[in-house]
């Protein structure tokens, strides 16, 4: 555990604030990694010996691309094993904290929450997010949230001068009455006790939701929604030369916690928004980019020494969750090289089955407890609370920024309406800001990487820096899923580009992370960033085996060949012990089995063009951006995501890929069954008709997709005959190869 992070539970001087214990399982999981890996080498040799004694092209051939293959999946399960040799559990005492600290001294904080396009992710969910966490237990003049509007919108700002009316109602109303869900959506949809106090609120919130939604279906704000000329004033900004691309910054002290007060007289949280300005002549960065003018306006106006980051659909689900993070950021015996506190991503509105897999149940969950019990847990974007000293430099080196307003420890002492705090406030939001200066480099978020968060964690672990995974029983944040597919796996594609920009970069984890940190963190990292190579062996698997099948050539062991029960227990053990881990992580079978169905579909969709378009901007033939994940939801459509129905509807070239895959896997399986009924050799075609045999089950979904549904859902005919076609002449060439 190298000394990092031990809970005090055994110290009896103070009560204890958090303690760690490793998982049970962990004795099993290095007992089993040593015999599957006994297992790789065996099939590799195998392979290899195939390869030596091939007497022809083709089975030269299909046994080098499984033998390829098969090196990819070893390569991803050796890193996948670093989450398995120790991971802990961690627990916090919120209880104990005020026996330690006074809640006086409680250090301040500043939240971050990014939203890029009104249309895509409605004002009023972002809203949401923000009056969660206003509303926190927690001294709130401490509290300042900043509002990151990376889609410039008058509308956006709109709905948060609402909102900070309606701010004046709800903390009072959340507090006096002790409320859980502090976002009043989650709240009004729960059976809340009814008091009339409830109900007024009730209504000040739809009547803020009803304006809110008109000004966006309009598309401008309003004359009659103006009420003051502090607000005419905001809204001058948006001039006609004002596009989304390029506009000056535009900053917005909503609420100041110096002096505004909620309806019982107390100080409100600060509350801020900020469109950073832009310009088409300057890299923007996309999100990391909002976040370090977060990091530098916040840094001017409060610069509090911790900081929150959130998604726009990020919203709270319990008050005291500052108070676990002072579990760690405020322990005596912390060490300095403390950098943050890491919440799980979980999500509402998944539908039973989880059919797109948005739980990820492994990324934010298991492999979290896995690297906990090394350096801690990678950012995942949304619920890191982090020092800001942390974005500075080493924990041995700080790293000054440009002005020293903007360093970690520099203490604010004016008003941060005043004048020279605003102007600097501007000056650090331009768009220009940032040319020649350290920012995205050696400071603050990191860019180069599609995920920044991922990346920015990463850089942070290879300085030195530490971290903490904090799961508490009542989920501390509650996010929103992709509910289409298209989105689901646009999102993937997304993340795919932006982890290789990552593993094939010169700070790769394979090379520069075991490096620095030490294989376990280097492969932990590697594991992440290489998960777009799977669509290597997967695409391979769908099509090889099949191909081989419908030309008669039998690549697999026979049945009553040793070999083949190598390869039953190489997919049994990885599958079984997938299953476990899931189960064991509170899953159910049901969501497993869409897990292992949609990392298939990652494989042939997001993995496979996400790496295309990668290495199309790696030679410079094409530019990728980040394309925002839509929260809007359309009723039909969510309907069919509430049944478990897959949602197709638009033509898209991953839908075609994953046709093609489901097409000929259907009639590679029938070929065989065909084959069966003649009694032709069985014992030799069964591992490949066990393949097509799964990937048809798994592909259900998709058959009913195309043939059996009459929804708007169903799957495009231009991409069932672009598949089709394919299919035939994918069948054809390979007839061709294996007749030469
Ligand atoms: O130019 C941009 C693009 C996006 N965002 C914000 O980034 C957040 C995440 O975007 P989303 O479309 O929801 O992407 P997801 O894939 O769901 O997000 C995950 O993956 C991202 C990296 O790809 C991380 O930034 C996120 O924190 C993580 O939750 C949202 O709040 C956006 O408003 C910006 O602020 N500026
Ligand atoms: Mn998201």
């Amino acid at each position: 555990m190298e000394g990092r992070l031990k809970g005090q539970a055994t110290t009896n001087v103070a009560p204890p604030l958090h303690t760690v214990k490793p998982l049970r399982r962990t004795i099993f999981n290095r007992v089993f990694a040593a015999i599957y890996a006994l297992a790789i080498l065996t099939l590799l040799y195998y392979h290899a010996k195939t390869l030596i004694y091939s007497t022809n092209l083709v089975s030269f051939s299909t046994t080098l691309a499984l033998l390829f293959s098969d090196l990819v999946l070893a390569f991803m399960w050796v890193n996948t094993q670093t989450f398995r040799m120790c991971p802990v559990y961690r627990k916090q005492f919120p209880e104990n904290v005020e026996k330690v600290l006074k809640r006086s001294d409680f250090p301040a904080f500043d939240v971050f929450v990014c939203t890029a396009d009104p249309y895509k992710e409605p004002p009023i969910g972002v809203v949401n997010t923000a009056l969660s966490v206003m509303a926190y237990d927690y001294p709130t003049e401490k509290i300042s949230v900043y509002i990151s509007d990376d889609g410039g919108s008058a509308l956006t700002l709109f709905a948060f001068m609402e909102a900070a009316k309606f701010a004046t109602h709800w903390l009072p109303f959340c507090k006096k009455n002790n409320i859980l869900e502090r976002n009043p959506e989650a709240l009004f949809e729960s059976n809340h006790p009814c008091t009339s106090e409830s109900e007024k609120i009730k209504m000040m919130y739809e009547s803020m939701k009803v304006k809110v939604g008109h000004v966006l279906e309009r598309g401008t704000v309003g004359d009659q929604y103006i009420t003051s000329d502090h607000e005419r004033e905001a809204f001058n900004k948006w001039s006609n030369k004002f596009t989304r691309q390029d506009h000056p910054a535009v900053i917005q002290v909503l609420l100041d916690a110096s002096k505004d007060k909620d309806i019982d007289g107390c100080l409100m949280p600060n509350l801020i928004y900020i469109s950073r300005g832009k310009s088409k002549a300057s890299p923007h960065h996309f999100k990391a980019g909002a976040l370090n003018a977060l990091l530098r306006v916040s840094g001017s106006m409060t610069n509090a020494p911790m900081v929150l980051s959130l998604d726009c659909d990020f919203r709270s689900n319990d008050p005291q969750t500052p108070l676990r993070v002072l579990c760690y950021l405020c322990d005596p015996a912390i060490p300095t090289d403390f950098a943050y506190v890491q919440f799980p991503q979980l999500f509402q509105g998944i539908n039973k089955s989880d059919i797109y897999n948005a739980e990820y149940k492994r990324l934010f969950q298991i492999n979290m407890l896995g690297f906990d019990g090394l350096s801690g847990p990678n950012h995942v974007g949304t619920g890191g609370f982090f020092r800001r000293r942390s974005f500075f430099g080493s924990p041995s080196s700080l790293i000054l920024p440009e002005i020293p307003e903007l360093a970690p420890d520099y203490v604010v002492d004016k008003p941060i309406q005043s004048q020279s705090i605003l102007s600097l406030a501007h000056r650090v939001a331009n768009c220009n800001y940032e040319n020649q200066t350290d920012w995205g480099s050696k400071i603050g978020f990191r860019y180069g990487s599609l995920v920044e968060d991922y990346y920015t964690g990463f850089r942070m672990h290879c300085e030195g820096w530490k971290s903490a995974f904090c799961n508490p029983d009542r989920p501390a944040f509650f996010g929103d899923v992709p509910n289409s597919l298209i989105g689901a796996l646009d999102q993937q594609k997304r993340w795919s580009v932006g982890l290789l920009e990552v593993g094939f970069s010169k700070y790769s984890p394979a090379t520069y992370g075991v490096r620095t940190m030490g294989p376990s963190m280097g492969l932990a990292y590697a594991q992440v960033a290489f998960w777009p190579l799977w669509s290597i062996p997967i695409t391979a698997y769908a099509f090889l085996p099949q191909l081989a099948l419908l030309n008669k050539v039998y690549i697999f062991p026979k049945v009553s060949e040793p070999w083949f029960f190598l390869y039953a227990f190489l997919f049994l053990g990885a599958y079984g012990q997938d299953c476990l881990d899931f189960i064991l992580a509170g899953g159910t079978i049901q969501r497993w089995w869409s897990d292992q169905r949609f990392w298939i579909i990652r494989g042939i969709t997001s993995y496979f063009f996400g790496s295309i378009e990668f290495f199309l901007k790696f030679l410079g033939i094409s530019a990728f951006g980040f394309t925002v994940t839509s929260k809007a939801v359309d009723a039909e459509q969510s309907k069919r995501y509430e049944q478990g129905i897959f949602e197709f509807g638009v033509h898209s070239p991953m839908f075609v890929s994953l046709t093609l895959a489901a097409i000929i896997n259907l009639i590679s399986f029938s070929q065989g069954l065909v084959e069966v009924f003649r009694g032709n050799n069985l014992e030799g075609l069964f591992v490949q008709m066990f393949i097509s045999g799964f990937a048809v089950v798994n592909s259900w979904p998709i058959y009913e997709a195309i043939a059996l549904r009459n929804d708007n859902g169903k799957m495009p005919v231009k991409t069932t005959i672009m598949a089709t076609l394919l299919a035939g002449a994918f069948y054809a060439a390979s007839s061709f190869i294996c007749s030469l």
